[in-house]
Parts: C-alpha cells; sequence; structure tokens
C-alpha cells in the first residue's frame, strides 16, 4: 500500500499543517471547559464509570483526584525517578513550601513501578523513562489526570538532558521547535493501521519567558532552536559507538552538519511526543534540556559525574525561576499548599499507600 493514501493528519479536523503556530484560539471549547478546566478530545472517557490510570496507580474511582491534584499548576517531567525527586526538594525549598512536621515526600506512582511522581504545592514532579513510547503513556495518564482533578489551565514542562549540535557541554536549550530525525516538525503514529501525523508544536511565548529568566551572571549560555527527537541513542542520533555502526565518520559528520544547517541545536529522545501530545490538548508546554556533549566533537559522554550532576540542574533552576514568578505574580504563595494530601504523613501515607497496593 502506498505510505501516502495510508496518512491522516489528526488533532484538528482541517487538517494542520506543521507551520501551525500555537495561537490563543488552540486553547479553545474543544480543550477547555468555560472555567478553564481541561477538557478532553475524546468523549469515551466521560462514559466510563471509572478511568484506572493504570500507570501511574491512580483511579477516578479509587482516588479524590480533585482533593488530590485540583490545585496543580505545573507539571515538570524528566527521564530520571531520582532527578524528579531531587527537583521536588528542590522547588520546594524555592518555593517556601512546608511539608507537616515529621513528614516526607511520598513517591505517589511507588506502587506503579513505572514512573514516580512527587506533589510539591502547585507542582508535580514526574519521571517519564526513556523515549517516546514511554512518555508518550504517561502524558496520555497525565492529561487525563489533570481533566479527572479538574485542573485549570496546566503548563507542561520537560527538563532533561540532550546531545548539542556545536554547544558547549553545560548549555542550556530552550526548544522553539521538535524535529523527528528526517526533520519532519510533526509525531507520526500507526493508529488502526493508518499513519497518523500531529504537530509537534510549542508555545513561542512560554520560550521567550523562559529566556528572559537567563540570568546574565549565569555561567552557561541559555539559547533556543530546533531540538531533534530520535527513537534511538545510538545509531538514530548517528553514533559511531553503538553495537552496531554501518555509517562511516565522514557520513556521520555530513548528517549533524546537515541538521545544524536546519537550525538544530541539540538531540534528545522525547520532545517530539511531548510537544505533539501537549499541543494536541491545548496544554501551553516547554523543553529544556542541558548538553552533556558536543556531538560534533564526539559521541562519549566523558564529563565527570558531579559535572552532569551540576549541569542537569541549570534547567531546573531556569522552571523554577518560571514558577516562582507566576506564584509571586498570582500572589498565591504556598502556605495554602501545606495540606496537600500527597506528603507521608503517617495517617495520609497510610490511606494514599492502601489505595495505590490496590494496583499492586
Ligand atoms: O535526560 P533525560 O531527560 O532522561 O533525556 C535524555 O536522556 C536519555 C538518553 O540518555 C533520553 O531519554 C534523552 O531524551
Ligand atoms: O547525546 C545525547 C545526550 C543525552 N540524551 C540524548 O538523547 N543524546
Amino acid at each position: 500500500m502506498d505510505q501516502d493514501d495510508n496518512r491522516v493528519t489528526n488533532g484538528h479536523q482541517n487538517g494542520c499543517t506543521a507551520n501551525d503556530k500555537m495561537k490563543d484560539e488552540d486553547v479553545s471549547s474543544e480543550t477547555r471547559y468555560e472555567d478553564g478546566t481541561v477538557r478532553l478530545k475524546n468523549a469515551n472517557i466521560e462514559l466510563m464509570d471509572q478511568d484506572i490510570l493504570y500507570h501511574l496507580a491512580l483511579g477516578s474511582g479509587s482516588h479524590d483526584l480533585v482533593e488530590m491534584f485540583g490545585d496543580v499548576k505545573f507539571i515538570c517531567m524528566g527521564g530520571t525517578p531520582k532527578r524528579m525527586e531531587q527537583f521536588a526538594y528542590y522547588i520546594m525549598g524555592e518555593i517556601g513550601h512546608k511539608l507537616p512536621t515529621g513528614t516526607l515526600l511520598q513517591d505517589i506512582s511507588q506502587y506503579s513501578y513505572r514512573y514516580s511522581m512527587y506533589k510539591v504545592g502547585p507542582v508535580l514532579s514526574i519521571s517519564h523513562g526513556m523515549g517516546i513510547p514511554s512518555i508518550g503513556i504517561l502524558l496520555h495518564e497525565v492529561i487525563k489526570l489533570m481533566y479527572h482533578a479538574k485542573v485549570k489551565d496546566p503548563v507542561f514542562f520537560r527538563i532533561g538532558t540532550s546531545g548539542g549540535i556545536g554547544l558547549e557541554g553545560g548549555t542550556v536549550v530552550i526548544s522553539e521547535q521538535a524535529v523527528d530525525g528526517l526533520l519532519r516538525p510533526y509525531y507520526e503514529l500507526p493508529v488502526l493501521g493508518k499513519l497518523v501525523q500531529r504537530p509537534a508544536m510549542l508555545d513561542k511565548r512560554l520560550v521567550r519567558e523562559l529566556k528572559a529568566l537567563h540570568h546574565p551572571e549565569d555561567p552557561y549560555d541559555t539559547v533556543t532552536g530546533k531540538t531533534l527527537c530520535t527513537t534511538d541513542f545510538y545509531e538514530g542520533q548517528g553514533r559511531l559507538d553503538g553495537a552496531f555502526c554501518d555509517f562511516n565518520e565522514n557520513e556521520k559528520m555530513a548528517y549533524l552538519e546537515q541538521i545544524q544547517k536546519a537550525n538544530v541545536v541539540n538531540m534528545e529522545m522525547e520532545s517530539l511526543a511531548f510537544a505533539a501530545l501537549t499541543h494536541n490538548a491545548g496544554i501551553r508546554s516547554a523543553v529544556i534540556c542541558v548538553t552533556i556533549v558536543d556531538r560534533l566533537k564526539g559521541d562519549q559522554i566523558h564529563a565527570p559525574k558531579e559535572v552532569l550532576d551540576e549541569w542537569q540542574e541549570r534547567p531546573q533552576k531556569l522552571v523554577s525561576r518560571y514558577i516562582k514568578k507566576f506564584l509571586q505574580t498570582k500572589g498565591r504563595f504556598m502556605d495554602s499548599y501545606c495540606g496537600s494530601p500527597c506528603v507521608k504523613s503517617p495517617r495520609r501515607f497510610k490511606l494514599v499507600q492502601q489505595e495505590s497496593e490496590n494496583y499492586d
């Protein structure tokens, strides 16, 4: 069958093209109720008795999702559970969020054994694993969580690592657009035997707002540009050091130079699905990744662990500045969030633990 016959655009009935901009009208009645709460583009969900968010170990029948998550505003995602636990504690200090005495942050999704999720007042910090399939599943469930919890106008961030294209290690990249390994600005997914394409758009205003939060005294650059998203770390990113390699150094460099000419500044493995799914849901989102290697100079990650740890904090700092600015502007500082049900207070922890164990 001819591949083109088999292809449909989706997410926008009128055939949204890759050049479409994230316009205010995208956040339409299709994706929002009048009060600003998230509306799903899937009528099936409303008709279900309960919705089991299997990979989060949560469910609309088993948990009071409005009580647990109704005050959420920012959803921050990154690859590893450790990074996202550290980010949760970091943002807690930054926004002055206090846990009740004798309590610790709880991994809300620990009994899923898939992802980790921490709640710090209006911030959710969630690990997404590696690659598009992993972040894709998570995004479906987190977007549904936003709907069940009646969250208003959430903002999603991916805070990650990447390979730079002509950028020194430690540079912070705010993605203007995600493209696939063929430089196509959409996420393509086979659905019912047809290829569905969803534009991988990121919010342009958010890019500008984040860029403005770089401080002149930050000892590193913060740049914007295109992010190339691959389905593999080795051959897919033109590395010569995988278990297999059917190309040579010259061919690798020709590809890297080609993508550099197309304004690609970094490479990673989730931005395409992250941009496409949040855009389709009418949710403002941004991808902020630090570069940990300059791919024009090599393939292996040579930076020592302490250096990598410090570099990984840089995207977190930028997002933290954004969140703090928002909270200060809105004048809703965090003490009001102290009663969060997502901490390990002995009574509440037992309750949440019991609920979560139902999925074990
Ligand atoms: O650092 P994180 O956010 O995990 O992301 C990057 O690191 C992984 C590869 O090492 C890929 O998932 C890539 O996207
Ligand atoms: O080179 C790199 C570094 C981090 N993550 C990637 O996907 N590629």
